[in-house]
């Protein structure tokens, strides 16, 4: 994994720098990293760890809530500093395809984690190793994480990294995303209070 290209990125919301990170410098999908402009990466700073969703950060799918958990969280590091790091992890590490099949047998009553195993995949196939080492090569040692995911905490709390805080994420709940967010709430254990 290495900084294989960075440039300056004004956006709606603001000035980033972003940050291309992959083994090879031919990859078209790298991580990618926004870093807010006067982010002192010698302190304690706000990151948020992203797993790419098409459908919903492109998209603006009502399937999920990554979309508006991504706008919420670029607004937040922009107003208050920090670093979002965009893994290239779609639909938890099966990947688009599979995603859209799971998604048809969430249409015939299984849950998220239910469509995953019945594609032979494990519920959540990520892991965030890649994150901790982007946030090395950055040299940031102390973070405050805003999720509501248990594993990403305790994946940051076995590591390098120190976690300060957890900043929560929370987006209300809609008609369309309620069953998906009760999963994420009883089946891995996110922190939701609204669901
Ligand atoms: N396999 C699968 N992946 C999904 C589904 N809905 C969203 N995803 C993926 O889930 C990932 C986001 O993970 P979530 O569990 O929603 O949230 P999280 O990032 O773990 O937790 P937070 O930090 O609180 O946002 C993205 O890669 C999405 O593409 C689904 O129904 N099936
Ligand atoms: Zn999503």
């Amino acid at each position: 994994m290495k900084r294989q290209a960075e440039a300056k990125l004004p956006t709606d919301w603001g000035e980033f720098k972003i940050i291309a990170y992959s083994d090879n410098e031919n990859d078209w999908m790298p991580h990618l990293v926004m870093i807010s402009e006067n982010t002192d990466l010698s302190q304690t700073v706000n990151v948020r760890i992203h797993s790419e969703c098409i459908t919903g950060d492109l998209f603006h799918s009502k399937r999920c809530d990554c979309g508006k958990q991504l706008d919420a969280a670029i607004k937040y590091i922009h107003e208050n500093g920090g670093v979002l790091l965009y893994l290239r992890q779609e639909g938890r590490n099966i990947g688009i395809i599979n995603k859209l099949k799971a998604y048809n047998l969430q249409d015939k009553g299984l849950n998220t984690a239910e469509a995953n195993i019945e594609l032979g995949f494990p519920a959540d196939g990520r892991d965030f190793k890649i994150a901790v080492e982007i946030l090395e090569e950055l040299g940031i040692k102390s973070i405050n994480l805003l999720t509501n995911n248990p594993e990403k905490i305790s994946f940051i709390n076995d590591s390098s990294i120190q976690l300060i805080n957890r900043i929560p994420l929370e987006i209300a709940p809609e008609k369309e995303n309620l069953d998906y967010l009760k999963t994420k709430k009883n089946f891995f254990g996110h922190f939701l209070n609204n669901i």
